[in-house]
């Protein structure tokens, strides 16, 4: 590959990445988007499947810089596999089959993640980590709740990763209103059914009249249940994947050029700790009495939140809480749903881990 002086530049800020699941439907396209990376130098592949092997191989093949391992816990294990690195990103664990909630996954998946948030606290407790593993608004807060007891939680630096959300946001809106610009819509709260919630008036304004109101509740509800349709099509074979892993490069790309100083004020929706105040994360407070006031619970414990956030060098800089300013009576309703769903499910991630 030939590479100018300004790529050249670029090239000197290049990151150890590993991925943990990275024999699976996600994992195998995804580890193909971060081989593609020019700012990915060592490309490290873990998984519990021997497959794993044959993916290293085949990525091995491809002519760009990064490096690709393999490891399984026959071959280096977790210490090999997470030595050094800066990110990890984690789509290990089941996915859904048809009838199946997100929520029935979380017997087998949390045990998985605890093991893996063991690992990356013990041998790269300094990196960035995007959870796929579902459920995610239960398998984040037990990354975070391992992480806390290995003295290692950084919440600036935990991510539950919801980009699909907003991609099916964007997709499914220029299905009626092609001329839109791409990539605007934010989606919040969590990323499970009506724990979703898409902000479609925050991007369309007055334009939003243009629609009926069954037109825009059968856009949010396809955000939501987006999921099912997939598994519904693939007939028992899967859940996403090839859009998933799309979502997921698009967040690490975003992730990632502000770690390296690239780019700056980039913003993403991801799903985060809410639990620390503003000096551990910029907006956070803002963002707990803006959804305390608009659900009308003045004593709502938000402990985790899906919100669009300002990224820098260290992770997050900001929560973006003015995007709750001025929500549609819709949008505040849909809040309020979430809220009442979303407690119960990053408690159960908390309370595994602390072994209630
Ligand atoms: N956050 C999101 O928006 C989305 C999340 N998902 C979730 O991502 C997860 C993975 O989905 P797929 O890739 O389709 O599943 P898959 O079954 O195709 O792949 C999962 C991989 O994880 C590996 N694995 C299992 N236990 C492991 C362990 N202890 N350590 C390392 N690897 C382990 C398996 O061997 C397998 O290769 C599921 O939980 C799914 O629900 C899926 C789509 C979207
Ligand atoms: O629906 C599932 O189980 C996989 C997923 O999270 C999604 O496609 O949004």
């Amino acid at each position: 590959m030939t590479a100018n002086n300004s790529t050249d530049q670029k090239l000197d800020k290049a990151v150890r990445v590993a991925v943990l699941g990275a024999a699976g439907g996600i994992g195998q396209p995804l580890s193909l988007t971060l081989k593609m990376n020019i700012h990915v130098k060592e490309l490290s592949l873990y998984d519990v499947s021997p497959h794993v092997s044959g993916v290293a191989a085949d990525l091995s093949h491809i002519d760009t810089p990064a490096k690709v391992s393999w490891h399984t816990p026959d071959n280096g294990g977790l210490p090999a596999a997470l030595d050094g690195c800066d990110f990890v990103l984690v789509p290990a664990g089941v996915p859904r089959k048809p009838g199946m909630s997100r929520d029935d996954l979380f017997k087998i998946n949390a045990g998985i993640c605890a093991e893996l948030a063991s690992g990356i606290a013990q041998y790269c407790p300094t990196a960035t980590v995007l959870v796929i593993s579902n459920p995610v608004n239960s398998t984040v807060p037990v990354f975070a709740e391992v992480f806390k007891k290995n003295g290692t939680f950084n919440p600036r630096k935990l991510f539950g990763v919801t980009t699909l959300d907003s991609v099916r946001a964007d997709t499914f809106i220029h299905e009626v209103m092609p001329d839109l610009n791409w990539g605007l819509i934010k989606v919040i709260g969590g990323h499970s059914g009506d724990t979703i919630v898409p902000l479609l008036s925050t991007v369309l304004g007055q334009d939003i009249k243009s629609l009926s109101h069954m037109q825009l509740h059968a856009i949010n509800h396809r955000v939501q249940y987006g999921g099912d349709e997939i598994i519904q099509a693939k007939k028992g074979l899967g859940s996403s994947t090839l859009s998933m892993a799309y979502a997921a490069q698009k967040f690490f790309t975003t992730v990632l050029s502000s770690y390296l100083g690239l780019t700056d004020k980039n913003i993403a929706c991801t799903f985060i700790n809410t639990e620390f105040d503003n000096e551990a994360l910029d907006g956070v407070n803002e963002l707990k009495q803006i959804v305390r006031k608009l659900t009308g619970r003045p004593d709502l414990d938000l402990k985790y939140f899906a919100m669009p956030c300002v990224f820098g060098p260290n992770g997050i800089e900001r929560v973006q809480y003015e995007c709750l300013e001025h929500l549609d009576s819709t949008e505040v309703e849909m809040v309020k749903v979430c809220c009442e769903t979303l407690p119960s499910n990053y408690s159960k991630g908390i309370d595994f881990v602390r072994g209630k």
